[in-house]
């Protein structure tokens, strides 16, 4: 089961008004007995109107709420946390968080230590939430439905602990982001609850499991964060609403362990170590607070992850959450260094902004979506319905569903019924999928649980089948020691039947053994023949020692030797390339070998060796002894192969497991692929449709500047030809419009009248050439106009005129493709075209007129 911090979905309304910025409030705790006895003084001062915190010699802070010593419990949960609770029930998440030095009074006034049994004047802020929440899920109960959860976790040395259920081990738990940025404990299993006093029951529950200590600051300190979550889930069950419609909230109180410095709660070893952790963990919160807080650093990362505490509380500030901080504070002369440090991290967070939201399960937000779709779409086609009458369109919801009523739009209806259905099918997919990732996820954990539990089995296993081979090692040491043995019982055999040079004491010493060697054959009874058998067939390796390194070929046989028969019988080869050790032959050769046994062989084996009263004796011993040696091994092997063949099916079970999980992560990860395809694909689509509205509105600008260029042009064509058509009969003043020269001919600018007039004679030298004169009189140095004007000029002009009309055709046609290009439809190019054709083609035909029947030049001169 997962429990979520926050929840999943959203309303799409943010809040943005002073309920938006985290609310912080001081309390002061009076001295305690500690303090009285040092003497201690109080530094701390208030204002009366409750906003504001004197410390010491004027450092003055101003806070949403400050709380003196004298202020009571009650006083404190009305003012900070009450309109909390009630926003909770209104579906917006909510978090008080107590913060301040070690036995500043957190505790106290969370109240998380409190019991059934506490008085009414002590209980801290989390029994009076809890019963005010039930308070208003009573007195809402005919109109809501109301489901409620707790759960109740710590943080302690940066492991997440479930309080409530404590067995779960902190590995088994994380904090996840889920694709809606919401932050979630996964592996935290959250209570439902119907009353106060069962939820009151968990929180002492809880705090039994919470990690305290005793320190020089505060006998009780916590040394964990701790985070007691009410979970508020609501649906109308009025008639008129949804069943869809559910709101989720969620309420963190948070108890924080406190600041603290080692030197004053003198924290060693254990203790240091949780002192370090608590430390860093509120470092991490100080760092996201100013992160948070300061407007310059408003829009760089915040460091959420640099510890669990922030990473959990990473929705309560800067997030979708009401937030309250209640900063405690010691009012000690003694502790005003400490004081100094809490007013300024609380001052900090002030200026925290969050964006609180209604949690709407997201199916009803959809839905509530799609009906105002339908209602905006109803009333359009109303109004516009309305408009083809001939009458002002009405609006308001009654003439609406009135208008509804007709017959006429139902086939409408049913379409956008349709239509809405689609949506609806479309929804429950990406829902179904969405579940059927989380549920993936839970598997997948499941299953990296399975297999931390196979894998630490198949290590104990690898352990115990370690042990069992050393153990084996071992036995088979064993034996080469009793076959050692043998080998000098074999040898002693001989000598200690003729054995009259054995002195009495050995003799005696050597009865008394082989008495005991016979206990221990009548100690195995009946078996024991059985045993030899096994014993005979034995097959040990014949060709080496590992030992001694020494190989049969190396074993040199003694000539004079000869084997008891019985030995003989029993030992295999292995057992006798032992009992030829050539040390022992050479004992067996020497002389005084009854004193040199003791040299030959260590003290022990010759002892154990000098056990028989006879050789038939002492081998059946001897081989007793191996035998049971044996029978032990053999277990042992069994056991062995057992272990390993239990290794290897769990080694299957573990592999098939992690090619499920892999599996399992693939499709997990293809879906959540998908997903953020198809949320691309939806952003990508409205920037292209948005990029597309502009071009087309860019495009429209172009076109009508082109044609309105193309107009002038054709204007400027039209007064060319006018031009012409003055020259060709001989009104030379006509040439020069407005002071400009026309352009396309030759011109020449003459700076005066005088040079005009020179000019003009020197050309009636030439009958073929016309000259002609623009003259302004009224102004000096006038603008003029000469050329030489004939047919083929005339021709020229004509030339130019030709390229100029092709130029324009050319300008509307392109035009023309660039928005087919740009719509892609044939309709809009169409309309275009017929927007542009009619007047370009008038004005066409017009300047083609002209053309054709234009007179032809005649030579005129200008004298
Ligand atoms: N407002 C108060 N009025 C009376 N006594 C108080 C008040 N606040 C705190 N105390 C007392 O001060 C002592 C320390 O308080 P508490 O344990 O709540 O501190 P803490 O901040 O939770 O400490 P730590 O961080 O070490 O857990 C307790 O004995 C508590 O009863």
């Amino acid at each position: 089961m997962t429990a979520s911090l926050s929840p999943s979905h959203h309303d799409s309304q943010v809040q943005d008004d002073d309920s938006s910025s985290v609310r912080v409030a001081v309390r002061a705790r009076p001295l305690i007995q500690k303090e009285i006895a040092e003497n201690s003084k109080e530094c701390v001062f208030y204002s009366k109107d409750r906003k504001q915190v004197v410390l010491g010699k004027g450092r003055r802070f101003t806070f949403d709420h400050v709380f003196s010593p004298v202020i009571s419990q009650e006083d404190v949960y009305n003012e900070c946390v009450k309109p909390l609770v009630e926003s909770c029930c209104a579906g917006y998440n909510a978090t008080v968080l107590a913060y301040g030095q070690t036995g500043s009074g957190k505790t106290f006034t969370m109240g998380c230590g409190n019991k059934s049994s506490s008085l009414e004047e002590e209980l801290g802020v989390l029994p009076r939430a809890i019963r005010q929440l039930f308070k208003i899920v009573e007195e809402r109960s005919h109109e809501t439905e109301f489901l409620v959860k707790c759960a109740f976790v710590e943080i302690y040395n940066d492991e997440i602990k479930d309080l409530l259920h404590p067995d779960t081990p902190p590995k088994a738990i994380s904090i996840r982001e889920d694709a809606n940025g919401d932050i979630i404990l996964a592996g935290v299993r959250e209570e439902e609850v119907t009353n106060f006093k069962s939820m009151i029951r968990f929180l002492e529950y809880g705090s039994v499991f919470r990690t305290t200590g005793s320190t020089l600051m505060n006998q009780h300190s916590s040394r964990s964060h701790a985070i007691f979550t009410i979970i508020v889930e609501q649906r109308s069950i009025l008639e008129c609403a949804s069943r869809n419609d559910v709101i989720t909230a969620k309420f963190h109180l948070v108890d924080l362990a406190g600041s603290e410095r080692v030197k004053r709660t003198g924290a060693v070893g254990m203790r240091f170590k949780e002192s370090v952790t608590i430390n860093c963990g509120l470092l991490a919160l100080g760092n996201v607070i100013s992160a948070l807080g300061d407007e310059r650093k408003r829009c760089q990362h915040v460091p959420y992850r640099e510890s669990k505490l922030t990473r959990m509380l990473q929705d309560s500030l800067g997030g979708n959450s009401r937030t309250c901080m209640i900063a405690c504070i010691s009012t000690a002369d003694t502790d005003l260094e400490e004081t100094l440090n809490t007013l300024k991290y609380a001052n900090r967070a002030r200026n925290i902004r969050n964006k609180p939201v209604i949690n709407r399960d997201p199916q009803s937000v959809v839905l509530n979506q799609l009906r105002q779709e339908i209602r905006a779409l109803q009333l359009e086609l109303l109004n516009s319905r309305i408009r083809n009458m001939g009458l002002v369109p009405v609006c308001g919801p009654q003439s609406l569903e009135l208008l509804l009523q007709d017959e006429s739009h139902r086939e409408f209806l049913a379409n956008i019924r349709a239509r809405a259905d689609a949506n609806m099918d479309v929804v429950a997919e990406l829902n179904a999928l969405r579940r059927k990732s989380r549920e993936t996820e839970q598997e997948n954990l499941k299953l990296k649980d399975e297999i931390q539990g196979l894998e630490s089995l198949v290590s104990n296993l690898r352990e115990e089948m370690l042990q069992t081979r050393t153990e084996r090692d071992h036995y088979e040491l064993r034996l080469d020691e009793v076959n050692s043995e043998i080998t000098a019982l074999m040898q002693v055999v001989p000598h200690w039947e003729n054995g009259n040079d054995i002195s009495s004491v050995v003799r005696s010493h050597l009865s008394e053994m082989v008495m005991r060697v016979l206990g221990k054959i009548d100690d195995e009874g009946p078996g024991a023949a059985s045993s030899e058998s096994s014993f005979c067939s034995l097959d040990r390796p014949a060709t080496s020692d590992a030992a001694t390194g020494e190989s049969e070929k190396s074993i040199s046989y003694p000539t004079d030797w000869v084997m008891p028969q019985e030995c003989n019988n029993t030992l295999n080869g292995w057992a006798r390339s032992r009992l030829y050790d050539s040390q022992a032959v050479a004992s067996i050769r020497d002389p005084s070998f009854p004193s040199n046994i003791e040299l030959a062989f260590p003290p022990k084996t010759v002892a154990k060796s000098m056990n028989c009263t006879s050789p038939g004796q002492a081998s059946r011993g001897a081989r007793n002894i191996i035998n049971l040696h044996l029978r032990t091994i053999q277990v042992l092997e069994e056991r062995l192969a057992a272990i390993e063949s239990d290794v290897i099916a769990k080694d299957e079970a573990l592999r098939e497991a992690s090619e499920d999980l892999a599996r399992d992560e693939r499709i997990f990860a293809e879906k959540m692929k998908e997903m953020k395809a198809l949320k691309k694909l939806a952003r990508d689509m409205s920037t292209e449709k948005e990029a597309l509205v502009q071009k087309t509105e860019r495009n429209a600008a172009i076109i009508s500047h082109m044609i309105n260029e193309a107009l002038a042009k054709d204007d400027e064509l039209g007064c060319l030809r006018t031009s012409i058509e003055t020259l060709q009969t001989g009104r030379p003043d006509a040439f020069v419009m407005n002071g400009a020269c026309v352009p396309g001919l030759p011109v020449t600018l003459l700076n005066s009248k005088k040079e005009a007039d020179d000019d003009s004679f020197a050309n009636t030298e030439n009958p073929d050439k016309v000259v002609l004169q623009a003259k302004r009189d009224a102004v000096d140095g006038a603008i003029g106009v000469s050329d030489t004007f004939g047919p083929a000029h005339l021709d020229d002009c004509k030339g130019k005129l030709k390229v100029e009309e092709e130029k324009e055709m050319l300008i509307v046609n392109k035009a023309i493709e660039d928005q087919k290009q740009h719509f892609g439809e044939g309709v809009r190019v169409e309309e275009l075209e017929l927007k542009v054709s009619p007047k370009l083609r008038n004005k066409k035909r017009r300047n083609f007129l002209m053309n054709c029947f234009r007179p032809k030049v005649h030579e005129t001169h200008d004298s």
